[in-house]
Parts: C-alpha cells; structure tokens; sequence
C-alpha cells in the first residue's frame, strides 16, 4: 500500500514538474511583453521632447498602449494559469487564428479500434491569452471559442476532450494539478508514454473550501449547464433561473467578463450589476478583478443606484415589511406624480397684502419673503400697480401644469405666462396701435420685469424647482399625502408611509431607506433636472484620444472608486445584470429598466427566494422594464453550495412556501446532519453566542448567524466579542451570501415577519457550505428533538 502511494506521489510531482516547466515557458515570455511594454513608455516619453504637435499625439498614443498592456499583465500576473485540456485530432483537422483545431467532434480514425488514441493537441487555459514569439498559443483566454471544449466536456459528451486537468499555482509555482478523465474507455498516449491521472477532479475540492468573506471566481472549475449561460450570445434578454448555491451570481460575474472579452467596443457603454444589498456588493467585488476585467463594470446596490442616494453605501436601512410593500408597489407611480406637482403649492401662505408684492422702480421697499407659496403677485409698472390674484395665478398654474412635461422643466413656461397675463393688464399695452413699437414695448417690459430681485424671489417661492428629496419631504404630510393618494392608497397605508418619511427634514435631508432610493428616482425623471450651461473646461490636447481615460486606469484610483465614477458619469448602459431579480419591486424596476432603455440584458433569479410580496406585480413590472424584447431562458439545476443534508432540510420549507416547486440536486454530501436547539426565549443570546463559539471549532472559515430583521442590533451585541469570522446578519441581509456555518436563529421570527417570510426563511436556510444550526424559540413550538414546527415533516 505504501509503494502504490509512493508511486501516486511520485507521479504526481513528475506532472506537477511538467506544469512547471511550462509556467516557467509563460512567465519568460510575459517578461519579454513586459520589456517591450516599458521599451514603448520609455521612447514614447523621449518622443515627446521632441514638442512638436505630431510627436505629441504619436507619445500619448504610445503611452496609451503601453500603459493599458502593463496595466493587464499586472493585473494578471497572479495566478492566471489554471486549467488544461489533452484533446483527439479535430474532425477536419482545420486550425482558427489561435492555432487550435476548430472542430469539436473528434475526426473519425481519431480513436482505433482497439480504444487507444494519440493526444492531438493540448490546451493550456488561462485568465488571458499569451501568444509565443513565433505566435503559438502558451495560453488561451478562457473566454476563447478554443477554451469552450474546458468547460463543456462532460464523460457524456467529451467531444475531443480526453483529460481535463485544473491546475493549481501560486506566483510563478505550480502546487498541484486535479483531472477529470473524460474518455475513461480510451488508452491515449501523449509523447510516448501513456496519459497520466492525477486526483479525483476539482470541482470537489473547490467546493470543499473554507470559505472567506469575498467570492472566489469559478474559473477553473465552470459547468457545463453554466457555462452555456456564460456564453450564451448577448441578444436582448437572458434570464437564468435555478435554486440556491446553483452559481447564478458567479455565473453573471462570467457572463459580464465574457461579454467584455467578445465585444469590448459594444460594451464600451458600460455593463451595470444591479445587486440587492451592499453586503454582496462587497462579497462579489473581487471577482471581476480576478477575471482581469474592472472599471467597465459598475457593481451597484439597488439602494445606491440612484444619484439621489450617491455615497459610499447608498441606503441601507429597511422599512418595516408593511411600509415597504406600499414604497415598492407601482400604484406609487401615481402618488408620485400627484405629489411632484403638488408639492408645488407649500402650505403656510400669508396674507394676501403681504405676498410677493413686486415693486416695478424703486418706489416701494422690498417685500419681506414669505414662508408659503405667494397668493398674489403684484408690480408697478408704467407708473401703474399691476395685480394678479390668487384665481388668476392658479389658473396660469393649471395651464401649465395640463401637460405631462416634468415640473422643474416647466419653470419657463410658467414665467412666460405671468409675464403675458401682467402685460395684458398693464397700461403699456393700449398705448400704441403699431405693431412693432407695442412689440418693442412688450419685451421692454418683460425684461424690466423680469430680472427684478422681487419678481425672481416671487417666482422662486410660486414654481419652486424641486428637488427629489425635497418632494419626498412633503409626503411625510400625512393630510396632503392623503389627497395625492386618494382612491390609490388605502387610509392605513397612507398613515404608515407619511410617518416612514418624517425621518426627513423639510428638504429631504436624513437617512433614507432602500425602498425610499427608487422613489427619489422616479421623482428625479418626474421633476426633471434643468438645462445648466457647463463652465467651459480648458483645452487638454490628451482629449483628442478618445477613450483614453475610459481604457487606461490610473493607479491610484481604486477599482471601487473607479467603478462608482464611471457610473456616476453614466446614465444609461450597454449591458445590464440583475442579480437576485426576483426580489426588486415594480417601483424598482422601474429605475433599473430606465438604466438600460437600449441595453442587452442577463436576469437572474430564484422566485422561490423572492422577499417581494405579490410576484405577479413584479413581474409585470419586470416585463414593461424589459419591454418586448426576446428571451432566452436557461434553468441551473444543481446545488453547488449546501451538502445534501441541509439542502433537504430547506426542501421542507420550500414545498411549504412554493408548494410543487423542484430543489436543486445538491452536488456533495458532508454527512453532518443540521443540528437543533431548543431554547427559553430569556436564554436566546447565550445559545447563539456558545453555538457560534462551539462553530468557530468546528469549521476554518466564516458563520453566519441570521435572525429576523428587527433583531439585528441585538444580535450583533451578542456576538460582538467572537471576532471577524462571526457575523450576524437580518434575514434579508442573508441574500446571496454564503458562510462555511450558519446558525439561523426562530424560524417562525423571520417566517412571521412579512407576507413573504417562508420564502426568506428559505433563504435563511440555504446560506451554509459545511453546517447549519436552528436555534428554535417557544413561538418556533420545538418537538423533542428540538425540531421547530416549521421544519417537521
Ligand atoms: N462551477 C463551480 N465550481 C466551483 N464552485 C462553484 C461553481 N458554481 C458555483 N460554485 C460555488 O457555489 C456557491 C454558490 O454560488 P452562487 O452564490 O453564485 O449561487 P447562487 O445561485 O447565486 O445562489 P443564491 O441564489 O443562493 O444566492 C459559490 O460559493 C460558488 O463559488
């Protein structure tokens, strides 16, 4: 026994000693690309002390290209050789541009009739694509039509893959290399000898991992069924559905690579990732940097997308489940339009004598400004006082508001008219017969009248220009909410949202929710921003090269910063991904569709984890964002994340909250059971806080305790002195994450808390890799086995 695992050893160093050589064969060849990239920057930057325009321009444009090379090689330096394939000879034995056979079908004497075959060509698979001096492939891109054969091969349909091997480095070391055999039947020789295997694959071995707080890519270890999603093309809409831990957000982080890679000029308008929290912000950021893609990508939380909630963190508190269901709902729509036209009018007016009394010359002082909106307007003009009442002003304001054009961009019409209806009064309108004196006379007076401080500061309080926040501000008003909403919204409702928004100062300043992020928008196209002249920049010889910004990072920008720049910049985008799409409401929809008006989308999905309370609302919400443009649908249908015992567990909460809906098939089994533990509600903290200490023995990387939202701060207390490797985390928190343990805490808490808690307690359920603990309360009405009731058969 011990000679045959000497041998396996020994083996295994010869092929480990085999990959090595060939990284050696890389890296050699990346330090030469590397010389010739600092070559370039160094006589780019000799040129341009030639100071002639024409050097100049040819400089920036070296340095352009030199910048962007180095940039990507050190981006990619680490850890970007990963797989390998070992293939028959194509069917037609034609070659593409990368030198690799085209076909996928092996030819037809590729395999004799004795089952022995001879290796054709082998594959080495990587993060870029690396080109010998004499322009042999050392690596292929993984994202290349040659790479395919990596990810889609399986024993059942190998194509021309006889061994498919991961391999494993650090730096410039290999530590080890994993293969699958694709064609068990085959004897197949490569140089001589007979093809070794090593391992048992590593998919398993990926899987078994610790994990940390931030996702890994999947690169070397892809699926077939993910792949094709993958690489699916980018016509109108792909949406992927598929269970828990079936990869759909690794699968989309691809996907967003591999459209970059196809086509960078078409996504040079930018690929948007609509995330739910800021927590999988963070936990997904990595990946693409690791793919060797950033800056074209922009990964935004929904509580975030919105200018109005620019910031590091955008929203992230939560409305209590029955306000939020009011804020996410399309009949807001509505409210909202009523209440951007009414927050015109601010309540608390004057007196009439005292209101935007305008003086036309100087014989009458300034009048003091009012709180309200003014009720009159009055000039003197022509030695004469002219008057508009308030019957008059409202109906120049009914005028104009009749069409639907947004309010703040109607300020000029407004203007226009109170001019035309104070100059059909005043006395200089009879004076002359003539045509062109009265013209001369009329835009004499409007300019006189018009530029005047009083009339501009009657103006400002009259047709205010709103602001988003400003608008939200008013509905905390729970009398003028009421006469927006009317026949929209139920009393109740309408009670519930103005006391949500007193959280507000009168223009909007204060804590918003993520719920309150897509009304603000809805009110920002509602309002409408008003034409501004830019301030005209100096002239930077550097922009005549186009997309030179756009394509050379700058060092000291981070990818996060580099990212929230580029989509503060954009209003719109080529490509948008929406992760974890079951749970955005219609009100959400809306602002993530107006982001990709003209854009190709991916939706990925689970409505079996949606927190949405009416899914056919949001659907057809979703379906105006995504207009009638086709789709494509894939289904994932494998559970890469929980071992089979907790997936089966969570089965039981899923037939409950979508009865008839399949799970996926869990791809591992760990044979450790979930564990249960009853608990006196007075005890509740101790129990979590020694389960989680009793985790942290058992497993080396994170846990994760979820409880219901509003036990959030008081988890985090009780936890706080276990260290980084222990979170706590409210149930809609949990979205997307996953940890090596978690504990979730009462079932029937997170359950009972909205119309659509059975659907979150799946989620709940669903977040651990290795081992899950329930900790049930009394409402959790626990058996013996402390099983709640929620979880019983
Ligand atoms: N092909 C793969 N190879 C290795 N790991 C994979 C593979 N596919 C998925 N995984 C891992 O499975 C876990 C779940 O993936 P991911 O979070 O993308 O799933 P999901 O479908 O978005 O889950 P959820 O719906 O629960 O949020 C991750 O740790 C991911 O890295």
């Amino acid at each position: 026994m011990a000679a045959q695992d000497a041998a396996v050893d020994s083996l295994r160093d010869r092929e480990i000693g085999v990959e090595q050589e060939h990284l050696d064969r890389v890296y050699h060849r990346l330090e030469e690309k590397i010389d010739e990239a600092e070559f370039l920057m160094h006589d780019a930057v000799k040129r341009g002390q030639v100071g002639t325009p024409g050097a100049l321009a040819e400089r920036d444009a070296q340095v352009f290209r030199a910048g962007v090379h180095l940039n990507r090689l050190n981006n990619e330096f680490e850890d970007f050789l990963f797989g390998r394939i070992d293939l028959l000879l194509g069917k037609d034995g034609e070659r593409g541009p990368d030198g690799a056979f085209t076909s996928v079908e092996p030819a037809d004497d590729a395999v004799r009739p004795d089952h022995t075959a001879d290796i054709a060509e082998t594959l080495h698979i990587g993060r870029i694509g690396v080109l010998d001096s004499d322009y042999a492939p050392l690596v292929i891109d993984w994202r290349a039509p040659a790479a395919a054969p990596f990810y889609r091969s399986t024993p059942k349909e190998p194509g021309r893959v006889v061994r498919r091997r991961v391999i494993r480095s650090k730096g410039r070391k290999v530590l080890g290399v994993e293969d699958d055999l694709m064609r068990p039947e085959l004897t197949a020789r490569l140089g001589g000898g007979t093809l070794p295997v090593i391992g048992d694959g590593a998919l398993m071995a990926a899987l078994g991992q610790a994990r940390s707080h931030t996702m890994r890519d999947i690169v070397s270890s892809i699926q077939a069924e993910q792949d094709m999603v993958i690489r699916a093309p980018a016509a109108s809409v792909t949406e992927v559905s598929g269970g828990p831990g079936t990869g759909k957000t690794a699968v989309a982080l691809h996907r967003a690579a591999y459209l970059l890679y196809q086509d960078r000029r078409r996504y040079a308008g930018g690929i948007l990732v609509v995330s739910p929290t800021p927590l999988l912000v963070a936990y997904t950021e990595g990946v693409l940097p690791s793919l060797g893609e950033e800056g074209q990508v922009a990964i935004r939380a929904v509580g975030s997308l919105s200018d109005e909630a620019a910031g590091v963190e955008g929203a992230t508190t939560y409305d209590e489940p029955a306000v939020a269901r009011v804020k996410g709902s399309s009949r807001m729509l509505h409210v909202l339009r009523k209440a951007a036209r009414g927050a015109l009018e601010q309540p608390g007016a004057q007196p009439a004598s005292q209101d935007g009394q305008l003086s036309f010359g100087d014989e009458e002082p300034e009048p003091a400004r009012s709180a309200g909106t003014p009720t009159r307007l009055r000039v003197v003009a022509f030695g004469a006082r002219v008057e508009l009442e308030a019957d008059e002003l409202q109906r120049i304001r009914n005028n104009v508001l009749s069409g639907t054009a947004p309010v703040n961009l109607l300020r000029p019409r407004a203007r226009k008219l109170l001019l035309d209806a104070l100059w059909s009064k005043s006395s200089g309108r009879g004076r002359y017969t003539d045509p062109e004196l009265v013209a001369e006379l009329r835009s004499s007076f409007d300019e006189d009248v018009s530029t005047e401080t009083p009339f501009l500061t009657f103006l400002n309080d009259w047709w205010p220009e709103l602001t988003p926040r400003r608008v939200l501000a008013t509905m905390a008003d729970e009398r003028r909410l009421g006469r927006w909403a009317r026949r929209i919204l139920n009393q109740g409702e309408v009670r519930r949202l103005a006391r949500s928004l007193k959280r507000l100062d009168s223009e909007g300043r204060g804590p918003l929710s993520v719920h309150d992020v897509a009304l603000l928008d809805e009110l920002q196209t509602l309002l409408g921003t008003p034409h501004r002249p830019k301030r005209k920049r100096e002239f930077d010889p550097l922009d005549q090269l186009t997309g030179l910004e756009e394509l050379m990072p700058q060092r000291e920008e981070t990818q996060w910063e580099r990212a929230e720049r580029l989509a503060a910049e954009r209003t719109e985008y080529a490509h948008v991904i929406v992760d974890e799409a079951q749970d955005l409401t219609p009100m959400q929809w809306r602002m993530v569709g107006r982001r990709g008006r003209h854009a190709t989308w991916t939706v990925v999905g689970d409505p079996a984890q949606s927190s949405w309370s009416d899914p056919d609302e949001a659907a057809a919400a979703r379906d105006e964002a995504l207009g009638g443009r086709p789709r494509r649908r894939f289904t994932l249908t494998v559970n890469y994340r929980n071992p089979a015992e907790i997936a089966e567990l969570a089965a039981k909460v899923l037939a409950l909250a979508m009865p008839g809906m399949e799970s996926p098939v869990a791809v591992r089994s760990t044979g450790v059971e979930p564990r249960f533990e009853p608990v006196r509600d007075r005890d509740l903290a101790g129990t979590v806080r020694a389960e989680a200490r009793r985790l942290l023995t058992e497993v080396d990387g994170t846990i994760g305790v979820v409880v219901a939202m509003n036990r959030r701060a008081q988890a985090r207390e009780w936890l706080a002195e276990l260290g980084p490797r222990v979170v706590a985390l409210g149930s809609l928190e949990a979205k997307g994450l996953e940890y090596d343990a978690t504990v979730v805490v009462s079932p029937a808490e997170i359950a009972d808390e909205s119309p659509a808690g059975l659907r979150v307690l799946y989620v709940a359920l669903t977040r651990a890799t290795q081992q899950l603990t329930v900790v049930s309360g009394e409402r959790d009405l626990p058996d013996a086995h402390g099983v709640p009731d929620l979880l019983r058969e």
